[in-house]
């Protein structure tokens, strides 16, 4: 939440280039080389603009003279001469230090060494790419903009009037304010979870609204129509800002927080890993990891003990994402090992640091010194290690091929991510960027899985208890008795897929999109009445809240918060939103509801070019495992519903755990529990079923069976 550190990289690099090169073709190379055209010329030492930097996408940002006016250009003049560039006699930009040699336009098309002589990235086109990195210099303009428009100014600006929300009184003790403060805690001092806070914030301010710090801000997104301008329309416009900061020192350039021209090579890449056949194979590996879990479950159950679902959630979803990614069996169900351990304790690190207001970590040897650093360095050593020899056993066994066999080969001795991007032809097997790519798999597929496990069963086991038996029912008809379900038992076991997406709604993992413009930008009006749109500058710092979008009564209607699988069979829409086409279930295809069926208000999965690559993945591993399990389990909660309570990270845990009774299925007598009442009335209601006993919640009964015909899902 503090400014970006600036790049260690130096801007300017000194190389040798050839006069005529420099003319013709502006083409670099080191001295003693030569030329393209095979002459000898002789050689100038210049400062050639480094494609990468800053100055060289400003430099192109600028050429266009035209360009040259406003506030902005002001602010890059002041930025120029402070980088001590000035204007020579015609009118280019160039060192105020005398080398008149080097002029500040970038050159069109560039060949640079480095000094061991490997060339640096060029794109397609062979120009340089113009990286949109914002700079010190522009977060200084938006805080600059921020204040101004605190005091009435922003109109002037060109800024639509946005509400802002203040944080200022702190709720909590004093005691907390002050472990807030010293542990750079963020939900601490929002003295809650931040995205339940937004969500309070958003029913006063509407689709959206700054959230202030002081003079930093965040523009708060709770509007499809806006949320799908930065997802995909504009999509080039942003980039993942403050979350690839933290997230960098764990999961290096990894698709998640990769920079965008890494993420377009490696999207690229990691993208066809996931095709159909591999997901088949996948299915088997889920109901293996679903058999160890029932296995477990069982030893409980004749224990007559209660168990902490969440924990074996998590569990079970570690072992699949090992064995998925890099063939490596954590074994985490049945036992603890020191390796778990330290995957966890990774991804409770990487989940402080995205609630901190004080990136930590990067004060001086904070990884030497630093309770929680020292031992999250030892952390990330093992599992490094761990991967290191698994890239490098993978690559001593490599047989390349091309994607097309590779899809087709007998892969069930290793049937791993990592095999697949190891075996592709022509793939650069830099073990950093595939150990990059493997650890944000890891920590992407495992905690985000199991957490719809864990608020799906705990909705379940909170509702209407015919609504648990009516899945249930379905699981026995569509397995017919076999204990391992298959690709088409999936597709065949909608009411199952369509509460886990459900809860998917209601809890979505991340409650928060991250993204910061890397130019300035006008979003669309959407459900605002800010008709001239949302003026955005480069640097600026946005949440799109899937919270409240999934949870918003202008979306969803008022039923909005309510648990109820059945609402993917009705369309949705609503006038008020311009922009918006509302939900319509007629556009659903594969396995769930996605974004565009939604038309941007539902975002499970995120939405655009950055969306999940493991969407198929996810939901068919769940719903094996939910499968498998419901089909053998009952469960009641320990305590109350209330107990379980909830607190956040990068995904939405449970307080308390989601601790629970499991017994043998059909063992239980149904019952309609009070506190759940409503959800049940409510459910009876959307099946068309007004039944006389208990419908509407009390307690005690038997429960009704739930009638066939009624039920939407039919
Ligand atoms: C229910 C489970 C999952 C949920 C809810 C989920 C959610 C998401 C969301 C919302 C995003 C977009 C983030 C953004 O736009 O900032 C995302 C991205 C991503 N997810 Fe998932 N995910 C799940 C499972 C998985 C699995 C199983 C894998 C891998 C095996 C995975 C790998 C990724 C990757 C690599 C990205 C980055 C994609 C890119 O930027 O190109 N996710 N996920």
């Amino acid at each position: 939440f503090l400014p970006r550190p600036l790049s260690g990289r130096p801007p300017l690099k000194r190389l040798k280039v050839s006069e005529m090169d420099r003319v013709e073709t502006r083409g670099v190379k080191k001295s003693g080389e030569e030329s393209h055209g095979g002459r000898n010329e002789d050689l100038l030492e210049l400062e050639v603009l480094d494609s990468l930097t800053y100055e060289a996408s400003l430099a192109q940002q600028w050429d266009d003279v035209a360009n040259q006016k406003g506030f902005d250009w002001e602010m890059e003049k002041l930025r120029r001469y402070a980088a001590g560039l000035t204007v020579d006699a015609n009118g280019d930009w160039v060192r105020s230090n005398g080398s008149r040699d080097w002029t500040f336009s970038p050159a069109k098309k560039v060949n640079l060494y480095d000094d061991d002589g490997a060339s640096q990235s060029l794109n397609a086109g062979g120009n340089i790419g113009v990286v949109n990195r914002v700079e010190l210099m522009d977060t200084a303009k938006v805080f600059l903009y921020n204040i101004l428009s605190a005091f009435g100014f922003g109109p002037l600006l060109g800024m639509a009037a946005v509400p802002t929300a203040e944080i200022q009184k702190y709720e909590g003790s004093f005691f907390s304010f002050i472990k807030g403060v010293l542990g750079g805690d963020l939900q601490t001092l929002a003295g809650g979870p931040l995205f339940l806070l937004l969500a309070v914030y958003y029913k006063k301010y509407g689709p959206v609204f700054n959230l202030a710090f002081g003079p930093k801000s965040f523009l708060i997104v709770n509007d499809p129509v806006m949320a799908k301008h930065i997802l995909k329309s504009n999509v080039d416009a942003y980039d993942k800002g403050v979350l690839a900061e933290i997230l960098e020192p764990i999961m290096g350039k990894g698709l998640i927080p990769a920079d965008p021209e890494t993420w377009k090579v490696r999207r690229r890449v990691i993208v066809p890993g996931f095709h159909k056949k591999w997901l088949n194979t996948m299915v088997t590996l889920f109901a293996d990891c679903g058999d160890r879990l029932n296995d477990d479950i069982e030893q409980v159950v004749k224990r007559g003990n209660a168990v902490e679902m969440e924990e074996r959630f998590c569990s079970v979803s570690l072992d699949i994402i090992g064995k998925a990614v890099f063939n490596y069996d954590f074994g985490s169900v049945q036992k603890e090992s020191p390796v778990v351990k330290a995957v966890y304790r990774t991804l409770r690190e990487a989940e402080h640091r995205s609630l901190s207001v004080i990136p930590y970590w990067n004060l001086p040897y904070a990884d030497k010194w630093m309770e929680g650093q020292v031992e999250f360095s030892k952390d990330m050593g093992m599992l490094d290690d761990i991967l290191a020899d698994l890239i490098n056993g993978c690559i001593k066994t490599r047989k390349e091929a091309s994607v097309e066999e590779l899809e087709e080969r007998d892969n069930s001795d290793d049937p791993s991510l990592l095999r697949f991007l190891v075996d592709m032809r022509d793939e650069d097997l830099s073990s950093k960027q595939l150990r990059d790519d493997l650890m944000t798999m890891l920590i992407a597929g495992h905690e985000t899985t199991a957490a719809v496990l864990t608020w799906t069963l705990f909705e379940l086991s909170r509702g209407d208890p015919r609504m648990l038996e009516d899945i249930q029912d379905e699981i026995d008809e569509v397995m017919k008795g076999k204990s391992r379900p298959d690709y088409d038992d999936i597709v065949a076991m909608k009411k199952l897929r369509m509460a886990l997406i459900e809860s998917l709604r209601l809890y979505p993992e991340p409650p928060i999109l991250i993204r910061r413009a890397l130019k300035d930008d006008v979003l669309p009006a959407g459900g605002s009445n800010l008709k001239n749109g949302i003026k955005v500058l480069k640097g600026s710092d946005i949440f799109i809240s899937t919270w409240n979008l999934h949870r918003s009564k202008e979306l969803w209607g008022e039923d909005a918060e309510i648990f109820d699988p059945t609402r993917w069979d009705r369309n949705f829409a609503n006038g008020d939103v311009e922009g918006w086409e509302g939900y319509n279930a007629e556009n659903v295809r594969g396995l769930y509801p996605n974004e565009i069926a939604s038309d941007f208000s539902f975002l499970p999965f995120g939405g655009g070019q950055r969306k999940c690559v493991g969407d198929q993945f996810a939901v068919m591993e769940a719903t094996v495992v939910m499968a498998m399990l419901l089909q053998k389990f009952e469960f009641t909660f320990t305590g109350n519903a209330e107990d379980v309570g909830m607190r956040t990270g990068a995904t939405i845990h449970t307080m308390n755990g989601l601790n629970m009774i499991p017994r043998e299925k059909g063992s239980r007598t149904l019952t309609l529990r009070g506190e759940g009442g409503d959800r049940g009335g409510y459910w009876a209601e959307k099946n068309g079923r007004n039944g006389g006993e208990d419908d509407g919640g009390g307690a005690g009964g038997d429960a009704v069976k739930l009638d066939k015909a009624g039920c939407p899902f039919n």
